[in-house]
């Protein structure tokens, strides 16, 4: 359900958003709305401009033409409100999991038993509550993945923008690690952006589906995605999530919804 200020002000919102390399325009003339506490998947072929939005919503790199408002305000540069989630965890190797975990609150100043309680209560939440003294390299990559979102949702931050983050991993830990994140982002109750080549994982997790097309990198549709949440694993062998599988492909396909 929106927040009740999502009428005066969206999460993000982006305006005629284009971004150019040299000669090369990687996105094209952006334009949506994204309500707090919704979940957003942005998905699209190799090169079509996905992690390129991204970065430009998380303010790693400038925008070259157009608006664009995290909390009603313009972005300029990476700002405490937005974290982001790559491929590769980034975790520090001699750090053991809570430490890591605790990375966030110790850069702004002295650890205290509520920050320890809290980092204890975010590994129940992403299942890692019996290794918080195991060292990452003993973790398996999936765990690793986990330890990072926990570490993430240490920040506090309101939006969370998730590039591939599973990408690397096999498809079995894959759709088992989407079923937990649908359900650790509705408890925290952020708004969450996340980008895949994958279009059944982009539908499993999302509200919204944002299809991009390449060549220029352009936002071909949004699809809106009617399935009640939570969603469970088998809603993927059903003909309504099949049929909308199939539409996404079309818009893939034609550069037009049906
Ligand atoms: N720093 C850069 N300098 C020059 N060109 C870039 C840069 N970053 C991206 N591009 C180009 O912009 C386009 C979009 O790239 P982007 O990485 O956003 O696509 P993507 O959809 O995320 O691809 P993938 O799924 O393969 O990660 C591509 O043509 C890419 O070569």
């Amino acid at each position: 359900m929106a927040q009740p200020y999502a009428a005066t002000r969206q999460a993000i919102e982006a305006q005629q958003v284009e971004k150019r390399f040299g000669s090369v325009l990687a996105v094209e003339n952006a334009s949506f709305t994204i309500e707090p506490g919704s979940f957003i998947s942005i998905v699209g072929p190799s090169g079509c401009g996905k992690s390129t939005l991204l970065r430009m919503i998380a303010g790693l790199i400038p925008k070259t033409t157009g608006s664009l408002m995290v909390h009603g305000s313009e972005v300029t540069g990476p700002r405490g409100d937005v974290g982001v989630m790559f491929q590769k965890p980034t975790l520090l190797d001699w750090k053991t999991v809570i430490e890591n975990v605790l990375l966030p609150t110790k850069l702004k100043g002295r650890v205290t038993d509520a920050d320890r309680r809290r980092a204890v209560e975010l590994l129940h939440l992403v299942g890692l509550q019996d290794f918080a003294h195991a060292f990452p390299r003993h973790l398996s990559g999936g765990m690793q993945q986990r330890v990072a979102l926990a570490r993430l949702l240490n920040v506090g931050t309101d939006i969370l923008l998730l590039d591939e983050p599973f990408g690397a991993l096999d498809e079995f830990t894959r759709e088992h690690l989407n079923v937990e994140l649908s359900r650790i982002v509705a408890e925290v109750n952020t708004t969450s952006v996340f980008v895949t080549h994958n279009i059944a994982e982009a539908i499993f997790l999302a509200d919204k589906v944002f299809v991009m097309t390449p060549r220029p990198g352009r936002l071909a549709a949004i699809v809106d995605v009617p399935f009640e949440k939570p969603r469970d694993i088998s809603l993927l062998l059903t003909p309504e999530f099949n049929a909308l599988v199939a539409r996404v492909r079309n818009i893939f396909a034609t550069g037009k919804d049906l």
